[in-house]
């Protein structure tokens, strides 16, 4: 896989839908898995579908790759629906669990897939993509579940996906692989591929994603791009090594939170910078200062708290 690193370019909020629910609902005989959810994949970018467990994630994806139908709603699939043949061939998906045929080899695997598609991605250049050359000839049975689950990558780009689907791809992948796969799904999306993706990792969205869909218990809880939702008036983290006393510090404006910590104190603030002003002011002696930016995982747990 590729190893130079590629930001996450910003949102165009007027690239072409590629993928799409409105008002989405999905039953399972007495319980309601998808209660009316409204979300959007577009072209180039990467909208990284959050929630806890069982809030309706995988869900949402059967029904946008047509494998299970929505009881009311719209669904559209690269411009139409979902169970044609044409749209399905645009599609790239790897979903949580996948069985393949333990006693073919990686090329082999990868040959087959890429048989089902009129215009597949050359065989090395899906290894080289998913970090698959040194493996190719190995079985995939003898491989490591890291290493399945990159096999599983690869197979996903055999149609040269317009749309591709990752219900948790890096789940068991070591932070190399992390990295050369999220590098990996970088370079897609560079090229215009539209990206769902489901993660618990909340720094892989962050890695990743440009706009992110938070649901729980079936329901959107947010849709917004990252960079709102990480920022939007969150407290930063600030540690330093102070003699200051934290019940002084505690009573300091915009001060939240202070805890002492051997010879370092901790606080959250918001908003930070006049604390972090005022900490230098009053304390000369002030060393090891670090401010921390608001994490998604703040505003995730945050979130999803408040609607328990
Ligand atoms: N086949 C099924 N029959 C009955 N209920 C189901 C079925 N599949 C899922 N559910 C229920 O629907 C809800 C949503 O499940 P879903 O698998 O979509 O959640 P998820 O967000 O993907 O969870 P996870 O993060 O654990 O993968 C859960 O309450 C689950 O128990």
């Amino acid at each position: 896989m590729a190893t130079s690193p590629l930001p996450v370019p910003p949102m165009d909020p007027i690239a072409p839908s590629l993928a799409r629910l409105q008002q989405v609902q999905v039953r399972y005989r007495d319980h309601t898995a998808l209660q009316g959810i409204d979300l959007q994949v577009r072209a180039g970018q990467v909208l990284a579908l959050l929630g806890r467990n069982g809030a309706g994630k995988s869900t949402a994806i059967s029904v946008l790759l047509g494998l299970r139908r929505a009881d009311a709603g719209q669904v559209e699939l690269l411009g139409g629906d979902p169970q044609q043949r044409s749209r399905r061939l645009g599609l790239g998906v790897m979903l949580q669990s996948t069985s393949l045929p333990p006693m073919l080899q990686v090329d082999e695997l990868v040959a087959q897939a890429s048989a089902c598609y009129p215009d597949p991605m050359p065989l090395q250049e899906i290894l080289q993509r998913a970090g698959l050359q040194a493996l190719a000839r190995r079985r995939y049975g003898q491989l490591s579940g890291g290493q399945q689950r990159a096999v599983q990558f690869a197979i996903a780009l055999c149609g040269r996906p317009r749309v591709l689907f990752l219900d948790e791809p890096t789940t068991g992948l070591d932070i190399q692989a992390r990295q050369a796969m999220w590098q990996a799904i970088r370079q897609l999306v560079a090229e215009g591929c539209g990206v769902l993706l489901t993660t618990h990792y909340l720094e892989e969205a962050e890695a990743l994603a440009q706009q992110v869909v938070v649901l729980e218990q079936g329901r959107v809880l947010a849709d917004a791009p990252l960079s709102e939702l990480r920022l939007a008036d969150r407290p930063r983290r600030i540690r330093c090594r102070s003699v200051l006393p934290a019940e002084d510090v505690q009573q300091w404006p915009g001060v939240q939170q202070v805890q002492r910590d051997g010879e370092h104190l901790q606080l959250l603030a918001s908003p930070a910078e006049p604390v972090v002003a005022r900490l230098l002011a009053a304390d000369a002696q002030l060393r090891e200062l670090e401010v921390q930016g608001a994490a998604l995982a703040d505003a995730f747990l945050d979130m999803t708290r408040e609607a328990a």
